[in-house]
């Protein structure tokens, strides 16, 4: 279907624009396993853009890619129509592309606020000590930065949890704190590392809701790595299937299902 591949308003009104970040032709491998072979694919302006593929396909390495802590030994990643040098993931997140984890990645003792505030760190201008004596242009920002936090805890439902360390929190909502904090970041691109992992169906059904409103409510494009298939067939707009390190498919949800290389290599098989 080229038509799906040029800028154009979807079914349900969102606007897909053009290309924000063209990966061409990435290699990466750890000694002698080649974790990603020879991929090319490209992730538009407003979409949500899933990547699949069975166990040890290579999934994780190539968001560790996209988010700047891999670097492939061959291949360019192209962002906002630049080439993007090797970086730092720090780097990476001040260009806009922020993440969640695989296995939450947040700090148990500290309240949801403060652990969403942190998100807010590659914004920072202000030194921290200028923070700490509470200088005209640190206030300034920390304002700023409270607005931002505030808007994303409202979005989220989560304004009843918001003094509560996350250390005491159930799973699902961890896993939200842990969306707050990516979002946190404004970012132009958001990485989702497995965000329904774990969860019951009402959490799954929820967190599907949630990544659905941010990507229309913020126009935030989404990549995601998810298992449950059906609920990436429902959210993505675009999939790229891996197998081996190889792309073995690239399309939407309905291409993807009658992809005979896919339904041998994935959909026909169980999973976990
Ligand atoms: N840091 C690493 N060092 C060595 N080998 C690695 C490393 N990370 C991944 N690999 C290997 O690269 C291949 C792809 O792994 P990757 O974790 O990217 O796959 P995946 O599709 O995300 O798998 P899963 O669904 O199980 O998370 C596997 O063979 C894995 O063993």
């Amino acid at each position: 279907m080229k038509d799906q591949v040029e800028p154009h308003v979807t079914a349900d009104g969102r606007r897909i624009g053009g290309v924000l970040m063209d990966l061409r032709g990435i290699t990466l491998r750890f000694g002698g396993v080649e974790a990603i072979k020879n991929i090319s694919f490209d992730i538009r302006e407003g979409e949500i853009r899933a990547i699949i593929g069975p166990n040890g396909a290579g999934k994780s390495s190539m968001l560790n890619v996209i988010s700047g802590f891999y670097h492939p030994q061959d291949g360019e990643v192209w962002f906002r129509g630049a080439k993007r040098p090797a970086m730092k993931p720090f780097q990476v997140a001040r260009l806009g592309i922020a993440r969640t984890f695989q296995n939450i990645a947040l700090f148990d003792g500290m309240s949801v606020l403060d652990n969403i505030m942190t998100g807010r760190l590659t914004h920072m201008k202000t030194g921290l000590l200028s923070q700490m004596v509470w200088a005209g242009p640190a206030a300034r920002e920390e304002a700023e930065n409270r607005a931002v936090v505030e808007r994303i805890i409202d979005f989220l439902e989560i304004q009843a949890i918001r003094k509560t360390p996350v250390g005491r929190l159930p799973y699902g909502l961890k896993k939200r704190v842990e969306l707050a904090r990516a979002l946190a970041a404004e970012p132009k691109l958001l990485l989702l590392d497995e965000p329904m992992a774990g969860m019951n169906v009402e959490e799954k059904e929820d967190m599907s809701r949630f990544i659905l409103d941010v990507n229309d409510e913020f126009g935030t494009t989404i990549a995601l790595i998810e298992h449950d298939m059906g609920v990436v067939m429902d959210l993505s707009d675009r999939v790229v299937v891996m197998d081996y390190g190889r792309k073995i498919g690239d399309g939407t949800p309905a291409e993807i299902r009658a992809n005979q290389e896919v339904i041998d290599a994935y959909l026909g098989v169980a999973h976990d």
